[in-house]
């Protein structure tokens, strides 16, 4: 019985003249997922943050305790639900809409946006960048650049991209406004200037959407949707619909489901940000799993500063005596090239190269 799960072809995940059966996903066994994407205990769930108390901004006096509050979950689990977080719930619709619309599109339909061997951006069925081990996830990746995005969709729907176009670029520039008020009240609540962050991210130059669909998959406890990794960005702003997959390694390497909660946001710290804080804020390994029944879509926004940017820990942060520099300073850019030549790796190592050794 099992042997035939693993000869049936995956049709939803092969691309024309490359068939893929379920054999090609399995994951060595130390990967195997113990929790199903259903499982979730809520005790062990991160920490919801609400701004609704603070819409009206900085001038509001529970501005500085939601900031303090938003720095401890980063400080403690890296992760956090964010809800009453402003952005309109038609611009989240839509977009959700159009990207399974284009997941449901025929393959062949999809292939005319495909990614390109020298640069991760546009369409892929099957995403070898995590490692040698097959992710059971079609993947489109975009940069924040309303050019980039007419032009992917002008491949894939002609000249009927505007839906595709207009919704994609709708949901860019409201996360992009989202991703820098949170990094002015992470600046604010770790007592840096409120700007801090933020004014190395005027040019969008490589802040990036990856958006994941996964298909139902026959065999969910050997294949996984996306394997153990840390975001190697800034920050994260996730997207996930109510099927529910992620899951989060806690500090004593157990791992987590991630509840869905209704027109929330998983907010997330990258290893961008772990260093820009001398590991204050925590870029924490997680992953995606795969179900039986049904498609999942997230989507990941990844904020990035300017490839010029200097990624050093503020002297506020660092004490010479109790927690010393533990990173060399570095440009974003520079990071960002070490991480196409190496691709991604298990779990989360690529910050490693830019370690102060003592
Ligand atoms: O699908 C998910 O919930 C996780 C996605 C993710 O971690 C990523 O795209 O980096
Ligand atoms: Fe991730």
């Amino acid at each position: 019985m099992a042997l035939q799960i693993e000869e049936q072809y995956v049709e939803s995940l092969s691309s024309l003249g490359h068939k893929l059966s379920v054999k090609n996903f399995i994951w060595s066994k130390e990967e195997w997922p113990a929790i199903n994407h259903d499982e979730f205990t809520d005790a062990h769930d991160i920490p919801v943050i609400s701004l609704r108390e603070i819409s009206d901004g900085r001038r509001n006096p529970n501005y500085e305790n939601v900031c303090k509050v938003m720095v401890s979950a980063c400080e403690k689990w890296g992760f956090f639900k964010l809800v009453d977080h402003g952005v309109a719930l038609e611009t989240i619709e839509n977009f959700k809409g159009s990207l399974n619309g284009l997941f449901d599109l025929p393959m062949e339909q999809k292939l005319k946006g495909v990614r390109s061997t020298s640069l991760p951006l546009g369409y892929c069925a099957t995403n070898p960048d995590y490692g040698k081990n097959l992710p059971w996830a079609e993947i489109l990746q975009l940069l924040q650049s309303p050019q980039m995005v007419v032009e992917f969709a002008t491949k894939v729907f002609g000249d009927q991209h505007q839906p595709f176009s207009n919704a994609m670029i709708g949901y860019l520039n409201a996360l992009d406004n989202l991703g820098m008020t949170i990094l002015e009240m992470l600046a604010h609540g770790l007592g840096l200037p409120d700007n801090f962050f933020t004014k190395n991210f005027e040019a969008k130059e490589a802040t990036m959407i990856r958006v994941n669909r996964y298909p139902p998959c026959p065999l969910p406890e050997k294949c996984l949707g996306l394997g153990s990794h840390s975001d190697p960005h800034t920050l994260t702003i996730l997207l996930q619909d109510d099927v529910g997959g992620l899951q989060v390694q806690m500090n004593d390497n157990k791992w987590i489901g991630i509840r869905p909660v209704p027109n929330s946001f998983i907010i997330n710290i990258g290893d961008t940000l772990e260093a820009w804080t001398n590991g204050r804020l925590r870029s924490v390994v997680h992953r995606a799993v795969v179900n039986k029944e049904k498609n999942r879509l997230s989507a990941a926004y990844f904020m990035s500063p300017s490839d010029s940017a200097t990624i050093e820990c503020p002297p506020e942060i660092v004490d010479p005596l109790f927690n010393p520099r533990k990173y060399e300073s570095f440009t974003w850019g520079d990071f960002k090239k070490q991480l196409l030549v190496q691709k991604r790796v298990v779990g989360k190592t690529a910050l490693e190269r830019y370690l102060i050794s003592r």
